[in-house]
C-alpha cells in the first residue's frame, strides 16, 4: 500500500549530504550503511538499541551481521509503488546515527 510519499529529489540530496555515510541503494529506493565494531557483543548491543528504536518507530531495519560487522538498510515499503525512500528512513538514519555519539 503506497501511502507514504516518498523523498523528492531534494530531499534525498539533503539525506546524503547530512548522513554521508549512508549511500543509495536499489536503484535510490533505499540507502545502506556498514558498521564495524570490534567484536560481536557490540556489534549485538548495537543491534539490541536499534531493535528498541525501531519498533518504537514501527520502522524497521533490513540487516545482516556477520561477527562485528552489522549492514543496515532502510527502505519504506509503503512508498511508492513497490517502495522508497521516504522521511521514515531518514528519521531513522538519525536516530541510529545519534546512538553512536
Ligand atoms: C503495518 C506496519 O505499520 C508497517 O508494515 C510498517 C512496519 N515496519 C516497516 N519497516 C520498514 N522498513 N518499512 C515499512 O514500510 C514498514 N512498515
Amino acid at each position: 500500500m503506497a501511502n507514504v510519499p516518498e523523498l523528492d529529489d531534494k530531499e534525498r540530496e539533503t539525506l546524503l549530504s547530512d548522513r554521508t555515510d549512508w549511500e543509495l541503494a536499489r536503484e535510490g529506493k533505499a540507502i545502506t550503511r556498514t558498521f564495524q565494531f570490534g567484536d560481536f557483543s557490540e556489534a549485538w548491543g548495537f543491534m539490541s538499541r536499534v531493535a528498541l528504536l525501531a519498533d518504537a518507530q514501527d520502522h524497521h531495519p533490513e540487516w545482516f551481521n556477520v561477527y562485528a560487522k552489522v549492514e543496515i538498510t532502510l527502505t519504506t515499503h509503503d512508498a511508492g509503488t513497490n517502495g522508497g525512500l521516504s522521511h521514515r528512513d531518514t528519521k531513522l538514519a538519525r536516530a541510529i546515527d545519534n546512538l553512536l555519539g
